[in-house]
């Protein structure tokens, strides 16, 4: 199985644009809230949850289609929906912006679902250091392209995460696929 697929320009550079500024202009919530305890040494960054922002449904369009065909391309999963919010996040140098290393099948019902991840790099590449996506599928780790508009497609249960952002600020999409269990 192909650990990780790359889509270049899967946005283009006005539409990160518009996106990192339609969740600037909503509130953003902090992420490191796990079942109302702080959780600030796994996940520190600010989130949007794109369902809550109407101007933003034409991402969740543009997603559909391209995740489609890059998992006929790539993976051949059985995917059968899309059961979340895509989500925007915001890793600041400010307070050292990050995400360990972690999975994204979890034990809810819907995260238990999890079949395929997609990320998108919003942020020129010039516009922060570290915040380094590192996708580890076996021994190895490998550093996710960061130009900016780039997808990458990674099995949700693939391990992953992004070092802490140490100057500027790195702006991600995620979205997830979901179906039936593996076999
Ligand atoms: O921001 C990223 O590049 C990754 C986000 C992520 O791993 C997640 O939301 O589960
Ligand atoms: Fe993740």
């Amino acid at each position: 199985m192909t650990p990780f697929h790359l889509i270049p320009e899967a946005l283009s550079p006005a539409e990160c644009d518009a996106l990192i500024a339609l969740c600037q202009g909503h509130e953003m919530k902090d992420a490191g809230l796990v079942r109302q305890t702080t959780a600030h040494q796994i996940r520190r960054a600010e989130l949007s949850w794109l369902d809550d922002i109407p101007e933003a449904s034409w991402v969740m369009d543009r997603m559909i289609r391209l995740v489609a065909e890059a998992n006929r391309a790539a993976f051949g999963f059985d995917l059968t929906d899309f059961l979340e919010s895509p989500q925007v996040a915001r890793y600041g140098a400010e307070r050292e912006g990050h995400f360990d290393w972690h999975s994204d099948i979890g034990s809810g019902q819907v995260a238990a679902k999890r079949k395929l991840t997609i990320v998108v790099q919003l942020s020129d590449p010039a516009d922060y250091q570290g915040g380094v996506l590192e996708l580890r599928p076996d021994s190895n780790i490998r550093e996710v392209e960061r130009a900016r508009g780039t997808a990458v497609l990674f099995p949700s249960f693939v391990l992953h995460r992004v070092t802490p952002v140490t100057e500027g600020t790195r702006w991600s999409l995620t979205l997830w696929t979901h179906g039936p269990a593996f076999r």
